[in-house]
């Protein structure tokens, strides 16, 4: 039965964008919601553009286009990016297909992935952050962990791990309450977000433990990153002058480090670190940074 709702008038009100293509890649069809995604007109694509070009290269386009063939004509949900007008990257989601075989080219249907990518980008990072000092949470950490062992091991790189223990924290809460003992957390998560290369990683482990993740780094230059680490938080971490003069608060830092090629477990390296931090804190804490060197 013959609709009597034009074809054209379906294209206009789908909010999803619909380009077709004739046998060549040429652009046939280009619904006003493809116009708004990508920021083209569909005077300037029609008959002059190839589907090729919306894609970031010629081989994504093969790609789908092989895929089709292999799924007899037909891809559903297929995720990938094209590119506006404008040079943004656009992440869509691609169902597609062949109209009668390749003979006369295929119609897909773009949908716009941009909020949903959003979405699982926060989700992501709400999900190994530690809200409360910014840094990675416990749980990223061993994630992290796991593949710099695994690259040391594959380079024959050294991979710095650096264990933090703050001395005195228990007194902070205990003597100026719990809101002066988060700020501390805080103070050390600004700290390490700041002091630290791109490709270190900073971890909150447990409530005043911390991890840093140094790779491709010597013990030697681990040492100096952490001696300054240690100097900035003793500048910088005064407490409320009011309470502390009374009291007598004083909070620092215990730093053991462990460096390794990748070779032994991954409990192993953490327990050493854990141990060097240990070493440094029985020999009075805020004091240089103790180093466990490797088993073998
Ligand atoms: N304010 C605050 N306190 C926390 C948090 N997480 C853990 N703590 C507290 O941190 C303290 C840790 O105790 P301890 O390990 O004995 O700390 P310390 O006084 O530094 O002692 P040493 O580690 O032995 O030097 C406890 O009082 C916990 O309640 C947090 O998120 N905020």
């Amino acid at each position: 039965m013959q609709s009597d709702f034009p074809q054209s008038e379906f294209l206009a009100i789908c909010p999803d964008p619909v380009i077709a293509v004739n046998h060549e890649g040429i652009i046939t069809t280009f619904n006003p919601a493809a116009e708004r995604l990508l920021a083209y007109s569909a005077e300037g694509v029609l008959g002059q553009m190839s589907i090729f070009q919306l894609y970031p290269s010629e081989e994504e386009a093969r790609a789908i286009m092989r895929l089709m063939l292999s799924e007899h004509g037909c891809i559903e949900g297929y995720e990938t990016t094209v590119i506006a007008s404008d040079g943004r990257a656009v992440p869509i989601r691609l169902s597609a297909a062949l109209l009668e075989g390749q003979s006369k080219g295929s119609i897909g249907f773009f949908h716009d992935m941009t909020q949903q990518k959003r979405l699982e980008k926060s989700l992501k990072h709400l999900s190994i952050t530690d809200d409360l000092s910014g840094l990675f949470n416990q749980r990223y950490f061993y994630e992290q962990l796991g593949k710099e062992m695994a690259r040391a091991r594959r380079y024959g790189n050294q991979l710095g791990l650096v264990c933090i223990d703050l001395d005195g924290f228990k007194r902070v809460n205990d003597l100026l309450g719990h809101l002066e003992g988060d700020k501390v957390v805080r103070l050390i998560g600004e700290l390490l977000r700041n002091g630290l290369r791109d490709s270190d990683q900073a971890f909150r482990y447990g409530g005043d433990e911390f991890m840093v993740l140094l790779p491709d780094t010597s013990p030697e230059h681990a040492e100096v990153l952490a001696d300054r680490l240690r100097k900035t938080f003793n500048a910088e971490c005064l407490l409320s002058p009011e309470y502390s003069n009374e009291t007598d608060v004083v909070v620092s830092m215990s730093m053991g480090l462990a460096a390794s090629r990748g070779e032994e477990p991954v409990d192993r390296l953490i327990q050493r670190a854990d141990m060097a931090m240990y070493a440094a804190k029985q020999s009075g804490g805020n004091c240089g940074m103790q180093f466990q060197g490797a088993s073998e």
